[in-house]
C-alpha cells in the first residue's frame, strides 16, 4: 500500500502552474481525428492515463482493446471501433465492468452494428463483430445516464451513409460535454444541426477535414488549485494557472462562478487565470447536473470551510470510478462533514461537525478525483493520502506541481 503525507501549508503562496492538458477534448480529438484519417496534427494532448491508453488502442491491432478504468476511451472506442467495422473485444477493469454502456450499445445495434454481450448484459466486456449496413437514421437515446454515449453517437454519425437523428429522451446530464464534442466536430469541418428545445441533434453524411488543433488546459484539473486557494488560511495567496482560456469549451470553467462565492476570485490573464482569495458565503447551493466531476472539489471545500451546502445533480456520480457520493460520505466522516441525501435521489445536504484534530487519512477508491479533492486540505492541516498514484488517470503531474507549495512525503 502507498500512502503519502501532505504536510500542513500556512505561508504565503505566490506560484504559476503550468496545468496539464484536457483528457476530455483530447480523446475527442484522437476519434475525431482517426476519422479523419488521422491526417491532423494534434497540439498539446494529454499526458493522462485515458488518452495515452486511447492513442495506444487507435494504433493497435490486437483483437482485444483494453481501455483500463477510462470511461470516454471505452464509449468513444465502442463506437468507432463498431462503425469502422473492426472486430474487436472490448473490456476494461473490474470497476469498468460494471460501468453500463447496454444504452449504448442498443443504439450502436439499431443502427446496424453486430455487438454481443461477453458476460452480463448491459455492461462490458462486448465483443464487436462489424458493421455492414445501416438499418436506421434516427434513434431515440436516454439522456441521464451518460453523455458519454450520446458523444460517442455524435462523432461516428457524419461517416453513415444516412447520417443520424438522435432524439434525447428524458433529462440531459452533462449537456457541456456533449456541446463540447459538438464544437470539436466543427472544428474539424463537420456541421451538427442542434436544437435543444426539441432534444433533436442531427448530422448529414459529412467528410471530417484533417487539421491542426490545439487542445486547451484541463479545468477539472484546476478546481483543486480553487481549493487550494479556497482553504488556504494565510491571505497572501495568488496562483496563477497557466493554459486555460476564459471562453473554454469544457463546462467545468464554471468552478470560475462557483468559487466566487467559496472565496475565490479569477482575473483572466493574457496566459491564464490568477486565483486570489476573497470572502466566502455562508451558505452555497449549486445543481451538479452539468458539472459532476466538480461536485468532489465542492463537497471538501464547503466541510473544511464549515459552509452548509445544498447539492443537485448528482445522480451520475454513483456509476463513474467508484460510486462517488459513498466514497465521499465515509472520507468526509473523517472531518467531521456529512453528505446526507434529504431528498431521494435528487438533493443532498453537505455539513460539517466540530472538525478534526489527528491527522486524516484518506481512502481513494481508484479514483483519481478523490484524492485531488482531499490532498488541498493540507492548506488546514497534515492529510494522508492512500493509493495516490490514482492521479495517473487525468492529471499525471498533481502530485510534481502540488510539490510546488506543500512538503509531499511518501510513506510505508
Ligand atoms: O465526455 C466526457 O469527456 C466526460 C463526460 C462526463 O461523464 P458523464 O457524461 O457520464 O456524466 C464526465 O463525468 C467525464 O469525466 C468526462
Ligand atoms: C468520470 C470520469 O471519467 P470517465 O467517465 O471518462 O472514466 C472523470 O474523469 O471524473
Amino acid at each position: 500500500m502507498h500512502r503519502i503525507l501532505v504536510k500542513k501549508q500556512s505561508g504565503g503562496i505566490n506560484e504559476k502552474i503550468r496545468l496539464a492538458s484536457s483528457k476530455s477534448e483530447s480523446n475527442r480529438a484522437l476519434i475525431i481525428n482517426a476519422l479523419s484519417g488521422f491526417g491532423g496534427e494534434l497540439q498539446n494532448l494529454s499526458t493522462a492515463r485515458d488518452t495515452q491508453t486511447m492513442i495506444r488502442l487507435l494504433k493497435s491491432e490486437d483483437s482485444v482493446a483494453d481501455v483500463l478504468d477510462a470511461g470516454t476511451t471505452m464509449r468513444f472506442l465502442t463506437a468507432y471501433f463498431a462503425i469502422t467495422n473492426q472486430t474487436k473485444t472490448m473490456t476494461g477493469t473490474p470497476r469498468m465492468c460494471e460501468r453500463p454502456i447496454g444504452i449504448l450499445v442498443d443504439a450502436l445495434r439499431s443502427i446496424g452494428c453486430e455487438i454481443d454481450y461477453l458476460a452480463k448484459e448491459g455492461y462490458p466486456p462486448t465483443q464487436l463483430n462489424g458493421f455492414k449496413e445501416q438499418k436506421t437514421s434516427e434513434i431515440s437515446i436516454r439522456g441521464d445516464v451518460s453523455s458519454q454515449y450520446i458523444s460517442a453517437l455524435l462523432m461516428i454519425s457524419p461517416l453513415l451513409p444516412n447520417g443520424l437523428t438522435i432524439n434525447l429522451m428524458g433529462e440531459i446530464g452533462s449537456i457541456p460535454y456533449i456541446t463540447m464534442t459538438i464544437k470539436q466536430m466543427e472544428a474539424f469541418g463537420v456541421k451538427v444541426m442542434a436544437d435543444w428545445d426539441s432534444k433533436k441533434l442531427s448530422v448529414d453524411p459529412q467528410k471530417y477535414q484533417a487539421t491542426s488543433y490545439q487542445i486547451e488546459s484541463d479545468w477539472s484539473g484546476a478546481s483543486y488549485w480553487y481549493s487550494v486557494v479556497a482553504l488556504a488560511e494565510n491571505d497572501d495567496v495568488e496562483i496563477e494557472l497557466l493554459g486555460l482560456k476564459e471562453n473554454s469549451l469544457q463546462g467545468d470553467s464554471v468552478i470560475v462562478n462557483i468559487m466566487s462565492e467559496l472565496g475565490v476570485k479569477s482575473t483572466f490573464t493574457p496566459d491564464g487565470v490568477l486565483l486570489q482569495k476573497t470572502k466566502a458565503n455562508d451558505t452555497f447551493e449549486w445543481d451538479f447536473t452539468d458539472c459532476p466531476d466538480l461536485a468532489q472539489t465542492v463537497a471538501v471545500v464547503l466541510v473544511a470551510k464549515k459552509i452548509k451546502g445544498v447539492f443537485t445533480g448528482l445522480e451520475s456520480l454513483k456509476i463513474k470510478e467508484t460510486d462517488r457520493v459513498l466514497a465521499l460520505q465515509n472520507e468526509l466522516a473523517k472531518i467531521g462533514g456529512t453528505l446526507e441525501e434529504v431528498v431521494a435521489k435528487t438533493r443532498y445536504e453537505v455539513n460539517s461537525g466540530g472538525g478534526w484534530t489527528a491527522t486524516p487519512t484518506f481512502e481513494t477508491y481508484d479514483d483519481h478525483r478523490m484524492a485531488m479533492s482531499f490532498a488541498p486540505l493540507a492548506m488546514i492541516s497534515d492529510v494522508i493520502i492512500e493509493e495516490p498514484g490514482v492521479v495517473a488517470k487525468s492529471y499525471p503531474s498533481y502530485w510534481e506541481d502540488l510539490g510546488k507549495i506543500v512538503s509531499l512525503e511518501e510513506l510505508k
